[in-house]
């Protein structure tokens, strides 16, 4: 049942936190060590609802897996060794489990139907179905484009030579993952980088040209054992880095946070616009590098983002726009149309959110322009969720910039990345 959340004011925000697992990384150790040969264990999985239903649709696939606490061991079967679900597998609100399953199965050749929740079912899938059919997968959409997709398989894998059309990592995945069953290697060139969890933990090979990354799977290369801790998610700390810089007294400090240079455009344009955040203990060795952070209250300046660093920072965006309403002056966001296409439209929603607040803003086509003054005090709104995690912490937190208590409508949703998130927000405001 869905819940309205209450924000109170904050007079500072302080303490440690301890953050979800990483969600990109969680689906990808789950799926590439169903995909390994024998078992690996993996700790600090993520106890969040996304991650949590790709483990749902892989034991479906006949994939055992033991859970104790977070840590898990995953029995792989190797690239072939999935079972024919009896049922859909149910994706629930997860992009990322439907787009990077689809390359799996539809390589795999299982018969299968995946589906997800009203969010999911009318987010767009043409970018997979395109090149997956291409791939020579037999992939339907309802009307060629959203969930319920079903999927099989006649004849061999295809190799593709594709250029992303988006810098998307779900569709660079999902293509990647299809490619691991064909004979002749499939390369997937990326001219805008997204984040690159995929090739690290596959190891997949990677030419690098002047502008340009050329990446290739088949089905001779072997998957590698998937036994690491995954660090805590970055996307998750932006939430505290944003609280912790625009509450004046603000000092919050974050643990073996993933620091992976593909996620963490969002703290450089922090550190940009003059947020004090320190990075200690940096553990820059580890298959995906991570550090503590500690962030204290400063002054914000406007700051532009544009286009070129959007997969970098795209689920950063909406917190980052309530960083820049408390910015001396004006910030500008272009090229993040792909906001759009989101759990919901994320531009529209900040729009609305921004409106409650009584902010001075504009919304554009590809992003947005945000009037910023340090002394802004949001009004009292009963702010609406649209049932997107990103949109419910980001006012939250705006909220907690208020004179008087403010509403988080259908806020229960923060459990799709982050579990625990009203409990973090109480403990840091107390
Ligand atoms: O590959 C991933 O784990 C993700 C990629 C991004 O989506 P797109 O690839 O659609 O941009 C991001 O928004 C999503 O939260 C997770
Ligand atoms: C867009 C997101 O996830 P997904 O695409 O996996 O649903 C997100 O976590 O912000």
């Amino acid at each position: 049942m869905s819940s309205a959340k209450e924000v109170k004011p904050a007079k500072n925000i302080k303490g440690t936190v301890e953050l979800p697992a990483d969600k990109s990384i969680s689906h990808r150790a789950a799926l590439f060590a169903a995909l390994h040969e024998s078992t690996s264990h993996i700790s600090n999985f993520s106890a969040a609802a996304d991650p949590q239903s790709t483990l749902a649709c892989l034991r479906q696939l006949g994939i055992e897996i033991e859970a104790k606490g977070q840590d898990l061991s995953i029995k792989g079967k190797g690239r072939y060794g999935f079972n024919e679900p009896e049922e859909p597998l149910d994706c629930g609100n997860s992009g990322t489990t439907m787009r990077l399953l689809s390359g799996i199965v539809g390589g795999a050749g299982v018969n299968c139907t995946l589906t997800g929740d009203e969010s999911l079912s009318a987010r767009t899938m043409k970018r997979i179905i395109d090149p997956l059919r291409a791939m020579g997968i037999d992939i339907y959409g309802r009307e060629d484009n959203f969930a319920p997709l079903k999927i099989s398989r006649k004849d061999p894998v295809k190799a593709l030579h594709f250029e992303l059309p988006i810098p998307s990592a779900q569709l660079k995945s999902c293509v990647l993952l299809a490619g691991l069953y064909g004979k002749n290697t499939t390369s997937v060139i990326e001219t805008i980088p997204s984040r690159d969890h995929t090739e690290r933990l596959l190891q997949l090979p990677i030419e690098l040209k002047k502008d340009r990354k050329i990446i290739g799977s088949d089905n001779s290369m072997v998957i590698p054992e998937q036994s690491y801790r995954i660090p805590n998610d970055f996307s998750a700390a932006a939430f505290w880095l944003v609280a912790g810089s625009i509450h004046k007294q603000g000092s919050v400090r974050l643990t073996d946070v993933g620091i992976n240079p593909s996620r963490t455009a969002a703290l450089k344009i922090l550190q940009k616009m003059g947020a004090e955040i320190s990075m200690v203990k940096e553990n820059r060795e580890a298959i995906e590098p991570f550090a503590n952070l500690h962030i204290t209250g400063s002054t914000l300046q406007p700051v532009t983002i544009t286009e070129k660093l959007v997969p970098n920072l795209i689920d950063e965006i909406p917190i980052l726009a309530i960083a820049m309403l408390f910015a001396e002056g004006t910030s500008t966001i272009r090229g993040a149309e792909e906001l759009r296409h989101k759990e919901t439209d994320r531009l529209s929603a900040l729009s609305d959110m921004l409106k409650k607040a009584g902010a001075s803003f504009k919304e554009m086509e590809d992003g947005l322009e945000i009037h910023g003054d340090p002394k802004f005090v949001p009004r009292p709104a009963s702010y609406n969720s649209y049932h997107d995690h990103r949109i419910a912490m980001s006012a939250a937190i705006l909220a907690s910039k208020g004179s008087e208590p403010s509403k988080v409508k259908g806020g229960e949703c923060t459990d799709i990345s982050y579990p625990g998130f009203w409990e973090d927000l109480k403990m840091l405001t107390n």
